[in-house]
């Protein structure tokens, strides 16, 4: 029998509220009858906002506690960025709905500035993004970086207080918290690489309840999940860990999969880049494919394996 409530774990930022909304409004009008309420709820990953976060733990701070509350029987679904999703889930866990995805491009953001090229030299630009950070370095060596964290909204406020001349966010999150407006101009493929996963939105469940999993699974959106395994496995195949910039950017068209996928240096400025296609039914393959070649042009040293 299907349940007749479903409760949504959700972080408390506006942009996972937004998310977690959106999902709601989704599951609602998909299975008229059902009934959908938020469990908002704080997050390491929220609340150590001093520290960059590749030091205190990585992503998965992110995903604790809305997982520790699915556990508890306390909701039945969290929403997440997929971009905040470790390549490896947490053993029981499955992610049954990918969304479709947004603009995956970064924003380029400032109140003096269009775009990169227009930086004076030894400009400041805020981010504590590795992959940002790594690309930034590559294309203009003499800015200084500073580091960023926060949610969007305290990440602009920061930007307008004048301690950044720019600062770099997803297109994403700002179009979903009605920001447009302040993308100056987007960083996008295929100079500039989005982290795996981004502009998606998944749900995650526990395994092993299929009146649950089926009710998710109807959001499913099939193209963006293939594009995004792609990424995720080139990804996973790199390590996966949130300590090393990645980049990846797949692209579904007549022909098959397309990735692109880069690995930076965090402190060189030096960039590794590989590209591959593929069929459709091999996204995982594909992604393995393109890891193997960043691997192969020396990206272990990189990655510290
Ligand atoms: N790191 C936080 C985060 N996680 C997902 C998004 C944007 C939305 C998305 O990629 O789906 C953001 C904000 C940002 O990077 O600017």
């Amino acid at each position: 029998m299907n349940p007749a409530t479903l409760r949504i774990a959700t972080r408390k930022s506006a942009l996972a509220l937004w998310q977690a909304e959106h999902v709601a409004t989704l599951l609602r009008t998909t299975h008229p009858g059902l009934t959908v309420e938020l469990v908002p709820m704080s997050t390491r990953g929220d609340e150590i906002l001093d520290q960059p976060l590749a030091t205190i733990g990585g992503k998965g701070l992110f995903l604790k506690e809305l997982e520790v509350a699915m556990l508890e029987g306390r909701a039945d679904l969290a929403v997440h960025s997929l971009k905040d999703v470790p390549a490896q889930l947490e053993p029981g866990f499955a992610l049954p709905a990918i969304l479709p995805r947004a603009d995956a491009a970064d924003a380029f953001v400032s109140n003096h500035y269009d775009d990169l090229a227009a930086l004076p030299h030894g400009a400041r630009v805020g981010t504590s993004s590795l992959r940002r950070q790594a690309q930034l370095r590559a294309l203009r060596p003499d800015l200084v970086l500073l580091d960023l964290r926060g949610n969007v909204g305290t990440r602009l406020g920061k930007l307008d207080a004048g301690a950044y001349d720019a600062i770099v966010l997803a297109c994403a999150g700002l179009e979903r918290l009605d920001l447009a407006a302040r993308i100056r101009s987007r960083l996008a493929a295929p100079d500039w690489l989005p982290a795996p996963g981004q502009a998606a939105i998944a749900i995650e469940a526990r395994e092993g309840q299929p009146g649950v999993l089926a009710l998710l699974a109807a959001l499913d959106d099939a193209d963006t999940r293939l594009t995004v395994s792609a990424e995720r496995a080139m990804n996973q195949a790199l390590g996966g860990s949130c300590t090393v910039p990645v980049g990846a950017w797949c692209m579904l068209g007549e022909h098959g999969l397309h990735l692109r996928g880069l690995v930076g240096d965090a402190a060189g400025g030096r960039l590794l880049r590989a590209e591959a296609s593929g069929p459709s039914n091999q996204a995982i393959a594909l992604g393995r494919q393109v890891a193997a070649e960043l691997l192969a042009q020396g990206a272990a040293e990189f990655l510290g394996l």
